[in-house]
């Protein structure tokens, strides 16, 4: 995306400048955070990216298409703050709902021929259930989302994202919510499907170890107008299992980052 320019009219007509002067280039099949106070405009890219939105400046491509474009070739993934599963449907079904809704099911990839990674109706569902035993959740999956814990939600829909191989997989603080064990956990399941899948993720987070722990590339930002303010490269190897957070390396991006933040922070009013 370059010269990406947001604006919203206000209740009283004033305008806000969501996002000013963003210039982001983000490499297939990387894993990319995006941190930043509240009202920054994390989201709001999400939105941009994901085509939910024009900008009002600039522009946005995705492998090559608008993001209108990537959407209809099912390029997308989505996974929100608070999942959105369907409660009469059990954890299999709602992961498998989307490929019976739309058999093509994916494709983007077979659109720009990487590879035909066919995933239409039944043929993938021993697939999904082997994902969802994967991420714990073998024992539930005939249990309607009531009978679930926060976490086993966000596993549901995390599992429903990456079934779908997307190329972009878009998730807006996923674990916001959960306790840090949870979060933890959670970390690592989204980890392992990522290195299966090799999505280019981009992931809004609040948690400074969070983003370090998953990512490539860390897009700081700042609000007032939001905008990005630095990027900053994760050269962590990989597969990053949890014994990753207690390495030196691992503190001395967490530290980088905080300033970061920091100064970041000191343009949201909130820490001076
Ligand atoms: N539909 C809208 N109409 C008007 N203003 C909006 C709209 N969506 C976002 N905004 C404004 O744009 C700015 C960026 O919002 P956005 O939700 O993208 O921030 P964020 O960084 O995701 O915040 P948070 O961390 O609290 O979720 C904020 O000032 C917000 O009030």
């Amino acid at each position: 995306m370059s010269g990406i320019r947001r604006l919203y009219e206000q209740a009283d007509l004033s305008e806000v400048v969501a996002l000013d002067s963003i210039d982001l280039s983000i490499e297939p099949g990387t894993f990319v955070s995006v941190i930043g106070p509240s009202g920054c405009g994390k989201s709001t890219l999400l939105r941009l990216i994901s085509g939910q939105e024009r900008p009002s400046a600039g522009r946005v491509t995705v492998c090559g298409l608008s993001p209108r474009e990537a959407a209809e070739a099912k390029a997308f993934g989505f996974v929100p703050q608070t999942p959105a599963l369907l409660p009469w449907l059990s954890v299999l079904g709602n992961v498998t709902l989307p490929h019976r809704v739309n058999r093509r099911g994916v494709s983007s990839r077979r659109v720009k021929g990487r590879g035909d990674r066919s995933s239409g109706g039944d043929r993938v569902r021993p697939d999904l259930e082997a994902m969802l035993r994967e991420v714990g959740l073998g024992e539930s999956l005939h249990k309607l989302p009531a009978e679930l814990s926060g976490g086993m939600k966000q596993r549901t829909a995390i599992v429903r994202a990456f079934g779908l191989r997307p190329d972009v997989l878009l998730l807006d603080e996923p674990f916001g919510a959960l306790d840090e064990f949870t979060r933890e956990a959670l970390q690592e399941q989204l980890l392992e499907l990522w290195e299966q899948t090799r999505a280019t993720v981009v992931f809004v987070t609040h948690s400074i170890s969070e983003a370090v722990r998953l990512s490539d590339k860390v897009v700081v930002m700042a609000p007032r107008p939001g905008r990005i303010t630095e990027v900053i490269d994760i050269d962590l190897p990989r597969p990053r299992h949890q014994e990753v957070i207690t390495s030196p390396e691992f503190h001395a991006y967490e530290l980088a980052l905080r300033e970061s933040l920091r100064d970041a922070f000191s343009h949201s009013g909130v820490v001076r």
